[in-house]
């Protein structure tokens, strides 16, 4: 008779193989959603391409999984008619069909090692700092970049810092889909997170975090429930209003502006699932890595 831990490990790997493959079967449908958002555009920026002449019954029937009466449900749900072509669909018609493509996916099932930490917090606490801190430190992690439309500080880099994009192509990166989250942070500029790279680095067992806002915080937990919240705080509120100040880089009515989204988001911080207050910079740092190992911790345990 085999011991017993040796039935054990047996179970495990075929547990892990099973999840394996669920992961592959769903990365496939992710992936022939994706394909059918492309074929979409192409038929919409060209009406001489073969994809315009192409039926969103057809499109729909493509993707593993649709069958003709689930199809047939979808299309009615999207108040689209059964003979409609991709050319012919009206603006609120392809944007339905796109949120279709783009959110009904079901997502890649996450390796076990991969986790989404969201590390939000007022104005100045340090989230930038002690993200970066993170990035040169902890290279296992990958710290998403996000876009915004508000102009580089001195020292910042494009892609980078972030993305400095403009109005124009924040709009078209909305209509495309291509943000997990976006919001206009105080009351001013627009930011937002492009989904790409978060889904290939999570679907390759990678961590990310994103240093983003409250909103962003709460459309992340919205899309991504299984995403992790870490909300920093200052050790005292006249030391963020140090930092902001001695940070020098806004105008004294921009600093006020912060000040006044701060005391908001501040009364926000229950919502959170961690608190780290950032009175150094690297024990900070270590302290959300640290959370992201026993959030891993938990999950491993939890699924045993
Ligand atoms: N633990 C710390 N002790 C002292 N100063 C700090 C600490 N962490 C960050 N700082 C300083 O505070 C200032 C604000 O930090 P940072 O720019 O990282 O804040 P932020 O939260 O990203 O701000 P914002 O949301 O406005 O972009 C910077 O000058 C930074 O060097
Ligand atoms: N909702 C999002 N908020 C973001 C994103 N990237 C950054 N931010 C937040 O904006 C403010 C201001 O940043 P700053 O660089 O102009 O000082 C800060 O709270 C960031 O966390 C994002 O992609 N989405």
């Amino acid at each position: 008779m085999k011991p017993p831990e040796v039935d054990r490990v047996a179970a495990s790997r075929a547990a892990v193989a099973a999840r394996r493959a669920r992961a592959s079967v769903k990365r496939a449908v992710n992936e022939r959603r994706l394909s059918a958002v492309a074929v979409l555009d192409t038929a919409l920026s060209s009406t001489e391409s073969v994809e315009a002449t192409m039926r969103v019954r057809d499109l729909l029937l493509s993707i593993p999984g649709l069958g003709p009466v689930r199809v047939d449900r979808v299309m009615e749900r999207l108040e689209i008619a059964a003979s409609k072509r991709l050319s012919g669909l009206g603006v609120h018609q392809q944007q339905r069909l796109r949120e279709f493509l783009l959110k009904r996916a079901p997502r890649v099932e996450q390796p076990e090692q991969s986790r989404l930490v969201v590390l939000a917090g007022p104005t100045a606490v340090g989230k930038g700092t002690v993200s970066t801190y993170i990035r040169e430190n902890y290279p296992e992690v990958l710290l998403s970049v996000s876009a915004t439309t508000r102009a580089p500080r001195p020292g910042e880099i494009d892609g980078v810092s972030y993305y400095f994009i403009d109005d124009d192509e924040f709009d078209r990166m909305i209509a495309a889909g291509e943000f997990l989250e976006w919001a206009v942070v105080h009351n001013k500029s627009r930011y937002g997170t492009p989904r790409t790279p978060i889904d290939e680095a999570l679907g390759a067992g990678r961590s990310v975090l994103l240093e983003i806002d409250i909103q962003g915080a709460r459309q992340v937990k919205t899309a991504m429930p299984e995403a992790m919240l870490v909300f920093l705080l200052p050790p005292t509120w006249e030391e963020l209003v140090r930092r902001l100040i001695g940070r020098g880089t806004e105008s004294l009515e921009e600093q006020e502006r912060r000040l006044t989204t701060a005391r908001v988001e501040l009364a926000a911080q229950d919502e959170f699932d961690h608190r780290v207050v950032n009175r150094d910079v690297r024990a900070a740092a270590a302290e959300v890595v640290e959370l992201m190992q026993i959030q891993k911790a938990i999950d491993l345990h939890g699924k045993e």
